[in-house]
């Protein structure tokens, strides 16, 4: 309960923030509101019984107020109703900002990974705009229960019996609560779903996967699937929607028959001569306001649960992120012995079996390391254990004699550079598409025509009709550019840090061309000699051995284990694993 008020006060706090003015002015209009219901009821009692005692002062008094009531009301409810969508918009802006801001300031990618967070993080993004107006859901509710609780005593003070009406509040508040609960848990159960339908979506719209689905001709089909999992979605909630209004359905049953008994009260004391007409009229009114006041509260109570289910895992994630070890040591700036691995082991979630088992490996300061092996045996993944990006399960990383568990995380990833085979094409001005690789630069021509240079980009540069200041990808009506040319870009941006202490190239020049790849390796190898005075170290993921056989130690993987290490003339002269898959590599060559 502590962390949903805590939550309900930071998106007040939000508000409040992103228009001050406009905030107070809501808050006021909510308060005022609360007590206009009760003004004019009293209003027209006043009128009724000053009618009746031929009183013409008492009837002009009640009709002037009566009108300024109502008058009071209508527009109250009028500015309330434009004021707070905008408020929610502006606090639902905010509240995805901080979203991403945590997302993006976590410095590993495990929960990228975990379904569980992408459940929980495509929840939270569809209730973006209910967790945003959960201030206002909590204050409106909140004049509604004091506006209801008006309307009761004006009730009792006709005959103590009709404040039982009370009672009948509660099954509606029980029953819409059991409805909520259900729309809730179907809500969580279709996450999976959701995020499987806007996959298929996706194939089908983007052009990376346009090609292939075209020539497979499978467009139609995963339409299909995709519709049918919207189908499954819907089913699921429309079930959940129809429990729960049959739920709702039963609460107000209650609530109106208890609305019937206490008309059926006044009319019996208006017969007695115990009650006045304007007394009737007055629970006649209040009947209606009541059904509309119990109605504001309890959709109020179930916005308020259900923007508290979304606070949960708003919550979640802000705790996820704050849980993570922040690291006590600082990040070395230079490498006098190198990075050495003990023990390392390590398994994806969900996973039974290590991706990575026992790892015992000494990454020389200033070495060049080649990491071989076929398909799956565990490189890419050795390469997010290095950066930081994954901690493992067993054993230590240590750079330099520090525990990189307990180094800071963004300040060792400050410390590394790389090119990744599943590199991203930023859809940004060519500048920034480059310059992005360090932020501190973005805004330095010189260091993002050097970093250009060094990845060997020039020439797709010069081809672009703005040079660097190109808008980049056919969303933004720019230029596209082939898979290659995007390829030089990224490893473009991984050369805008020039000092860092691990550079990683995961198969950077898979979508290159010989001579690309040629001219790149000369400029990794120029810039490996210049980068060995600091220790820093190089690694080369690649399964072409042309590229890894210059490397100073080669380590070959395979099903997760070091099969072998060593220099390329070590390696063939052990006549194992290694030598296996150059003479198979050089021999498809000949
Ligand atoms: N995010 C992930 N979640 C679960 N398993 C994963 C994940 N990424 C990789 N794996 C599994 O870990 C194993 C090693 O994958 P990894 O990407 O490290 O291999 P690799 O040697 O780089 O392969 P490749 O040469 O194809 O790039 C594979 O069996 C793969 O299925």
């Amino acid at each position: 309960m502590t962390h949903r008020i805590r939550t309900t006060w930071h998106m007040l706090v939000l508000a409040f923030r992103a228009d001050p003015r406009v905030a107070t002015v809501a808050t006021l209009l909510v308060v005022l509101a609360s007590g206009v219901v009760a003004g004019t009821a009293v209003c027209q009692r006043w009128l009724v019984d000053a009618a009746g005692l031929g009183d013409v002062g008492g009837v002009a008094a009640a009709v002037i107020v009566g009108v300024l009531a109502y008058t009071m009301s209508s527009a109250l409810e009028r500015v309330q109703m434009n004021l707070r969508p905008y408020l929610a918009d502006l606090v639902s802006v905010h509240v995805q900002h901080e979203v991403l801001r945590v997302t993006a300031h976590i410095p590993t990618i495990e929960h990228l990974e975990r379904v569980e967070y992408l459940d929980r993080l495509t929840t939270l993004r569809r209730g973006t705009f209910s967790l945003a107006a959960l201030c206002w859901t909590v204050v409106e509710t909140l004049a509604a229960v004091v506006s209801l609780g008006l309307s009761l005593f004006l009730l009792a003070e006709i005959h103590p019996a009709l404040s039982l009406l009370a009672l009948c509040v509660t099954p509606v508040l029980v029953c819409n609560g059991k409805g909520q609960r259900l729309r809730r848990t179907a809500q969580d159960a279709v996450a999976q779903t959701v995020r499987h339908e806007e996959a298929m979506h996706a194939l089908c719209l983007q052009p990376e996967s346009a090609k292939e689905v075209l020539i497979a001709g499978n467009g139609p089909e995963l339409s299909h699937r995709a519709e049918r999992l919207w189908e499954q979605t819907t089913r699921q909630q429309r079930i959940a929607l129809l429990k729960g209004m049959a739920w709702t359905a039963l609460g107000w049953s209650c609530f109106f028959a208890g609305l019937a008994g206490a008309l059926a009260i006044v009319a019996y004391l208006a017969v007695a001569d115990r009650a006045s007409t304007g007394d009737v009229v007055l629970v006649i009114w209040l009947a209606e306001r009541l059904r509309q006041q119990v109605s504001g509260s309890v959709t109020g109570a179930g916005a308020i649960a259900q923007a508290g289910h979304i606070a949960d895992h708003y919550l979640w994630l802000r705790d996820y992120a704050d849980a993570l070890p922040k690291g006590t040591t600082s990040a070395p700036d230079s490498l006098t012995t190198g990075i050495s691995l003990r023990g390392v082991t390590f398994s994806y979630s969900g996973d039974e079996t290590p991706c990575l088992m026992d790892i015992d490996l000494d990454l020389p300061a200033g070495s060049t390391v080649g990491l071989v092996g076929v398909n799956g045996a565990g490189k890419t993944t050795l390469v997010k254990l290095l950066t930081g990006m994954h901690r493992p399960d067993q054993g230590s990383i240590d750079i330099d004699g520090r525990r990189l568990a307990d180094i800071d995380p963004a300040q060792w990833s400050a410390r590394c550079a790389g090119a990744f085979q599943d590199f991203a094409k930023l859809q940004l001005r060519a500048r920034e598409a480059v310059g992005v690789g360090d932020l501190r630069h973005i805004d330095d021509s010189d260091a993002i025509e050097s970093a250009v240079d060094r990845a060997g980009a020039r020439q797709t540069v010069m081809r672009l009709p703005d040079g660097l200041d190109t808008q980049l990808g056919t969303v933004f009506d720019g230029t596209d550019l082939s898979h290659g040319q995007w390829q030089k870009l990224a490893l473009g941006r991984a050369m805008m840090r020039t000092s860092p202490l691990l550079l990683i190239f995961d198969e950077p020049t898979a979508a290159l061309d010989p001579q690309a790849e040629h001219d790149l390796f000369e400029s990794f190898a120029h810039q490996a000699q210049t980068a060995r005075r600091r220790g820093a170290i190089t690694i080369l993921v690649s399964h072409r051995f042309s590229t890894v056989h210059m490397a100073d130690v080669i380590v070959v993987l395979s099903d997760g284990r070091v099969a072998e290490s060593g220099s390329h003339a070590e390696l063939l002269a052990l006549g194992g694993h290694y030598a296996e898959l150059y003479n198979t590599q050089v021999q498809a060559y000949r």
